[in-house]
């Protein structure tokens, strides 16, 4: 089972990358590039993802999911913004739907 703590470790890593040497960091050569290079990076991840779900490969789909989510989280960095808030939204929704008292009762 995956630490589901890497979203916020992953966050604080993207945040120490601001300002860094961008010629010895992936990171911080996108956040060099700007907002628009950031966001055709979303673009083409979200696009290799929709392709590996049409091939049916489980495994493509996986690996393009963690580029397409990894490239998120660099574009809520460099909007100042992080995991958390998105974790909170989902939290907040999942509140509203009633899932989360039927699911702390154990009755979905
Ligand atoms: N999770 C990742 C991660 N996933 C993908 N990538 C890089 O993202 C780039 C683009 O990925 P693609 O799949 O699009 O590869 P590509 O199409 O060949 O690359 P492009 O020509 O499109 O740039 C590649 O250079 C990958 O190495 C990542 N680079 C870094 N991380 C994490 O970010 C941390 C900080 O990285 P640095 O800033 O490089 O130190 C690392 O410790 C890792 O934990």
């Amino acid at each position: 089972m995956a630490d589901d703590r890497i979203l916020e470790q992953l966050a604080q890593v993207l945040e120490s990358r601001k300002g860094a040497d961008a010629s010895s960091s992936y990171v911080a050569s996108l956040y060099a590039k700007g907002l628009d290079s950031i966001l055709k990076k979303v673009g083409e991840e979200a696009t290799e993802t929709v392709v590996a779900a049409k091939n049916g490969d489980p495994e493509q789909l996986i690996y393009e999911t963690a580029d397409l989510w990894f490239h998120t989280l660099i574009l809520l960095a460099q909007q100042g913004l992080g995991p958390g808030q998105v974790l909170a939204e989902l939290e907040r929704r999942f509140g509203l739907s009633g899932l989360e008292e039927k699911a702390s009762r154990g009755t979905r």
